[in-house]
């Protein structure tokens, strides 16, 4: 359908440009076309290459010039073959001789259907046909045919006249030879002309193309190709034919492709992480062994400097014979050192129930036990996050000034604590104590700034004596300047303790409302449970304390004497110790170390787990399959083989059955036999030997419910059951917690408040109720049991939604260390008689639990009104 526009041979007519497309379009019936649009186009090199368009193009010029070429076998048609040389008149009459042969070919053909624009048969071997026919070889022996024609001509008209010399013969001759040679080059280059020019032009769209879908090369390469490019474009515009050879030409290539360039595969990167980006104190941290122990006695650097033998003699009497894992890291870390690298900052991750509390309030009360014997200074400050923690500590502090308060110790230092138990002012009582001195330098100072702050002083005065840098101090002395004192005498204040343990809240409190309450002389600052205090939640009271640390109006106030070392030691310790950097960088920390103790691993892989947990914990996990049902699954479980043993269960039966027998009663001796949970009757008795169980809860509203819906479903449990949440009272989550310390209470239902740091060392059991809101919260929870070297067994419940958090994440020893893996305790089916019972039961005790809230409900309306 397209045509491609080839020039005509120099010295056609005109009007041959103006050749169009309708003219070309297949007419079996259109005359032929003038020979002056035809030209030679010589065939491929090789004759097996598929025909292309352009081919049977050349074909529809080629064929106005030959006669009756569907049918012709034969030698090539001589007047076909125009080249640049051909005279017009020659044309001419060549075009009459293709006319003549184009009649006779048309009346012979009897296919008109085969043909194309008047070639018959397929175009293939057309093209074939004629590309045999127009070889080279073929126009030399026309052409020298038609010279010798020319020559015998002269020949006859020189023999006429019979004079021609044999050297003439000869000249004749030699030009006839020239001649002949001067044409054979000439067709050589005619036929060489058009057959570089065509396919160049193909060679450089299938270039283009090649070029297109190929893989980007190197530079060089490219600019190479960029050069081709750009000789292309100056090649003449492709025409219609030209584009229809690029279609076939596309089929041929196709063929000829080679598989795209890949790029290289790229190796799966196996290396670990460097944690390059963090500072070599947190990237390499003092590891201890979990089995290691030590004698207190075996610390420091001299029994002066260390911790003498009649201190450890006392500390083994209250039972603390060797020092633990991660006191044999500690330790020696806070003792007197002259070695710069030894007066750092200590951070500590340690499991819970590990002995952290010991590790810092031994050699924090070590040091402040050496002092002046009459000066009591606010030394040392130890943060927490809840009141029962402080409480915790303050006896271990206690414990430790004991061991300190031998004969060759110089004072007994004082432990103090603020949580906000009692009232600010109490506190404050508790903390500064307040004398009337006599100074009448100061007493004149304090009356001038008393003359600025009732307005009589002249401006300019009116800051004298009020650091207005720190508002809450200037607020503090104005208030403290008020008070009312003998002529000549001022009021001086004097901490009445060395350490005050205390919740970040009131400490703040004190610091801005107290007065006299100073940090200028602080020298050790202990946070723990750090990533609790450095977290969302405790974040303003850095801000406050910090400050006050860094700066000390009185020089040697921070001097550790025995160190050669001023400043305020911190130590940072957490079981789920924060390694971000942004959180500990409130902190100021100078020269930190950290110390790890590792945990106790399943296997021996070198895990890169934060956390670990203690060594003698055993943890089981048991799916909950019918949430609505969780406490009536829970009573079940409290009574099975899993929480009372197999050992107390056989006995308790046994003693049940005694006392059916001689009582006469009519219970079922086999109550209590079935262990598992969801087993259908359980009877009280066991009850009696239960061991102590921890149930965490997901909020205080949920402790408060179960606890009471267990006693309603067991009333054997009110006895031994108490309840621990934030909205209880203090004295009596106080009382709860030394009821369940002493073992009077076996279970407690308890909030995340006790989740953290409480030392309950006989506790047997913690069950999760709730599934923990983190990791760190897991942690901490199962934490409570287990501790100081005991065994312990953490259970928890879990619904089909929470197992694969439970499974993939809290029960993964890649991010947790522990010495076993997390069972799975699969649940028997019960009765259904029995079961029904027991949720008949649960119902009733709902309904009963419904009225009682709505009673009290009322009584608070009542109150309130
Ligand atoms: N050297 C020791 N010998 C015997 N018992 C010790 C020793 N050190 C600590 N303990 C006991 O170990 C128990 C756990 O100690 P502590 O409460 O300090 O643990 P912790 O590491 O702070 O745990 P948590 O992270 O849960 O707060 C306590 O009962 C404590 O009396």
């Amino acid at each position: 359908m397209y045509s491609r526009y080839i020039p005509p041979p120099k010295g056609a007519p005109a009007k041959a440009q103006s050749h169009s497309i309708a003219e070309i379009a297949p007419k079996p019936s259109t005359k032929p076309q003038p020979t002056a649009y035809a030209r030679y186009i010589p065939p491929s090199k090789s004759n097996n290459a598929p025909p292309t368009q352009s081919q049977s193009s050349q074909h529809v010029r080629f064929d106005d010039a030959k006669d009756g070429n569907d049918f012709y076998d034969g030698p090539p048609a001589k007047k076909a073959k125009i080249t640049e040389d051909d005279s017009p008149e020659k044309s001419k009459k060549k075009s009459k001789k293709s006319k003549k042969s184009k009649t006779e070919g048309k009346q012979r053909s009897t296919t008109p259907d085969t043909k194309i624009n008047g070639v018959s048969g397929p175009i293939g071997e057309s093209a074939e046909a004629g590309a045999d026919q127009q070889s080279p070889n073929g126009d030399a022996t026309a052409l020298e045919e038609t010279s010798n024609q020319q020559v015998d001509v002269e020949n006859s008209k020189e023999g006429t006249s019979s004079l021609v010399g044999k050297k003439e013969e000869k000249k004749i001759k030699e030009k006839k030879e020239r001649k002949k040679e001067k044409k054979k080059k000439r067709n050589v280059e005619a036929a060489t002309e058009p057959e570089d020019d065509t396919p160049m032009r193909h060679k450089s769209v299938l270039e283009r193309k090649a070029k297109s879908i190929r893989a980007p090369k190197p530079q060089v390469v490219a600019e190479e190709e960029e050069a081709d490019n750009a000789a292309m474009q100056d090649a003449p515009p492709l025409t219609g034919d030209a584009m229809d050879v690029d279609a076939k030409s596309e089929e041929i290539e196709v063929h000829g492709l080679e598989p795209l360039p890949q790029p290289e595969p790229v190796a799966p990167d196996t290396s670990k992480p460097t944690y390059e980006t963090l500072p070599s104190w947190l990237a390499e941290p003092i590891r201890v062994s979990a089995q290691s122990t030590a004698p207190f006695t075996e610390f420091g650097l001299s029994p002066e400097l260390g911790i003498a033998p009649e201190t450890a003699q006392r500390l083994s009497a209250k039972g603390y014979k060797q020092a633990f894992a991660i006191q044999t890291g500690v330790i020696p870390l806070l003792l007197p050192h002259h070695c710069k690298s030894m007066q750092g900052d200590v951070l500590v991750s340690a499991a819970t129930g590990s002995g952290k509390t010991l590790g810092y309030a031994l050699p924090m009360i070590r040091d402040l036990s050496n002092g002046n014997r009459h000066l009591t200074r606010l030394r040392g400050l130890v943060v927490l996050p809840t009141r029962e923690l402080v409480k915790q500590v303050q006896q271990v502090f206690d414990e430790c000034v004991g061991v300190f308060a031998h004969d060759g110790a110089k004072r007994r230092p004082r432990i103090a604590i603020a949580m906000g138990s009692q009232s600010l002012e109490q506190e404050q009582n508790a903390l500064v104590d307040r004398e009337e001195r006599y100074d009448p330098d100061a007493y004149t100072q304090r009356a001038k700034r008393l003359d600025v702050l009732n307005g009589s002083a002249s401006d300019g005065e009116e800051d004298e004596g009020y650091n207005t840098e720190d508002e809450e101090r200037a607020a503090i002395r104005r208030r403290e300047d008020k008070i009312q004192t003998l002529p000549d005498h001022v009021i001086s204040y004097r901490s009445k303790v060395d350490v005050l343990i205390c919740t970040p809240g009131r400490l703040v409190e004190h610091i801005k409302y107290t007065p006299g309450f100073s940090l200028d002389f602080v020298r050790w600052l202990v946070v723990d449970e750090a990533d609790k205090l450095l977290g969302q939640g405790f974040q303003q009271w850095l801000d406050v304390v910090i400050p006050r640390l860094q700066t000390t109006n009185l020089p040697g106030a921070r001097n550790h004497k025995q160190s050669n070392l001023s400043g305020v030691r911190k130590v940072v310790l957490s079981a789920t110790m924060t390694r971000d950097l942004d959180q500990l960088e409130g902190l100021k920390l100078r020269r930190p170390r950290l110390v790890v103790l590792e945990g106790y691993e399943v296997e021996a892989a070198d895990t890169q787990a934060d956390h670990a947990l203690p060594a003698f914990l055993g943890e089981a996990a048991i799916k909950v399959s019918d949430p609505n049902l969780k406490p009536l699954f829970l009573l079940d479980f409290l009574r099975s083989k899993y929480i009372l043993g197999e050992a107390t269960l056989d006995k308790a039966k046994q003693e049940d059955s005694d006392e059916t027998s001689s009582s006469g009663s009519d219970s079922d001796p086999d109550s209590g036999a079935d262990s598992s949970p969801g087993s259908t009757k359980a009877s009280p008795a066991p009850l009696r030997k239960l061991p102590t169980v921890l149930i965490f809860t997901k909020s205080n509203e949920t402790a408060l419910r179960l606890s009471r819906l267990l006693t309603l479903l067991a009333p054997t449990f009110e006895r031994m059951t108490g309840t621990l949440t934030s909205t209880t009272p203090y004295a009596t989550r106080r009382d709860t917690m030394r009821s369940f310390i002493a073992g009077k209470l076996r279970i407690l239902v308890a909030s995340d408040l006790v989740a953290r740091g409480i030392d309950l060392p006989s506790l047997d059991h913690v069950i999760n109720y709730d599934m923990p809101s983190s990791i760190a919260s897991y942690v901490h929870r199962v934490g409570r049991t287990a501790r100081a070297g005991k065994t312990g067994q953490a259970w928890t419940l879990f619904t089909n939604p929470e197992a694969r958090w439970f499974w993939n994440e809290v029960a993964s020893q890649d991010v947790i260390q522990r010495s076993r893996r997390v069972e799975r305790i699969r649940v028997t089916e019960e009765k259904e008689d029995a079961f029904n019972d027991k949720v008949a039961a649960y119902e009733a005790a709902l309904e009963k639990l419904g009225q009682e809230a709505g009673a009290g409900h009322g009584r608070n309306r009542e109150r309130r009104q």
